[in-house]
């Protein structure tokens, strides 16, 4: 009944109660300060390859919607980055705000984008993404920022079946989807180890979130606010401001893949 969320009664200030890490020392979202980060040429680039076949299908799970992908075989992989190891791509998902001016979790300069793209995979040695999920380089997640500009053809096949996911608990099918061409031309990076940034907020992600932002449109932005957090029959909820907010860096280390 009363599951956490992003209102008043259940949002991200609330969500320590139920999952005490969430005051844990490697929490995330984070402000960037692109100044404090230190330029480690030990990084190696970014090696994302996704097979579009893995696409399987687009999900409104009540708190953003997700495309999933086939995860039973190393055909959609990230290598390369701050990592080591095989990490297969699980889902992709979204952040956005109520208006332009918000909607991004990760900040730079204190800066919010209206909108950030997360990209989800699985560390390989272990079994399953739940086992993964539980330790501390289980996980990565490149986080993508969209700025307001001009229309993005490439989201446009994401935001075009969104009118079928409109409720909490919908799917549809989603296939033939390329998620390399959501990435910008840079695969410039920052990283640091980091969280989940919604509940259960576990400690096991290795964060890699892109410089260069993608653009969407102000159009597109109303397409993510067109879907509910509500089920079919309930009181309908706009789906916004479904980010949490940076938390305390703690002392740790932002580095950047570029100078
Ligand atoms: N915004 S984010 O990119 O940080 C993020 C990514 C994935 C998940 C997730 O899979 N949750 C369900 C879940 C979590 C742990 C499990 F063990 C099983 C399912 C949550 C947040
Ligand atoms: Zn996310």
């Amino acid at each position: 009944s009363h599951g956490w969320g992003y209102g008043p009664s259940n949002g991200p200030d609330k969500w320590v109660q139920d999952f005490p890490v969430a005051d844990g020392p490697r929490q995330s979202p984070i402000n960037i300060v692109p100044r404090e980060a230190q330029y480690d040429s030990s990084l190696k680039a970014l090696k994302l390859k996704y097979d579009p076949s893995n696409a399987t299908g687009i999900l409104n799970n009540g708190h953003s919607f997700q495309v999933d992908f086939l995860d039973d075989t190393d055909t959609s992989t990230l290598t390369g980055g701050p990592i080591s190891g095989t990490y297969r791509l699980r889902q992709f998902h979204f952040h956005w705000g109520a208006s332009d001016d918000r909607g991004s979790e990760h900040t730079v300069n204190d800066i919010k984008f209206p909108c950030e793209l997360h990209l989800v995979h699985w560390n390989t040695k272990y079994p399953s993404f739940g086992e993964a999920a539980s330790q501390p380089d289980g996980l990565a997640v490149v986080g993508v920022f969209l700025k307001i500009g001009a229309a993005n053809p490439r989201l446009q096949k994401v935001l075009d079946a969104l009118d079928a996911i409109k409720t909490k608990g919908k799917q549809t099918t989603f296939a033939n989807f390329d998620a390399k061409t959501l990435l910008p031309s840079s695969l410039d990076y920052w990283t640091y180890d980091g969280s989940l940034t919604t509940p259960p907020l576990l400690e096991s992600v290795s964060w890699i979130v892109l410089k260069e932002p993608i653009s969407v449109s102000p159009a597109q932005m109303a397409k993510f606010r067109s879907l509910l957090f509500t089920g079919e029959g309930e009181a309908p909820c706009c789906m916004v401001d479904n980010y949490r907010p940076p938390q305390p860096l703690k002392g740790r280390r932002v580095r950047a893949s570029f100078k």
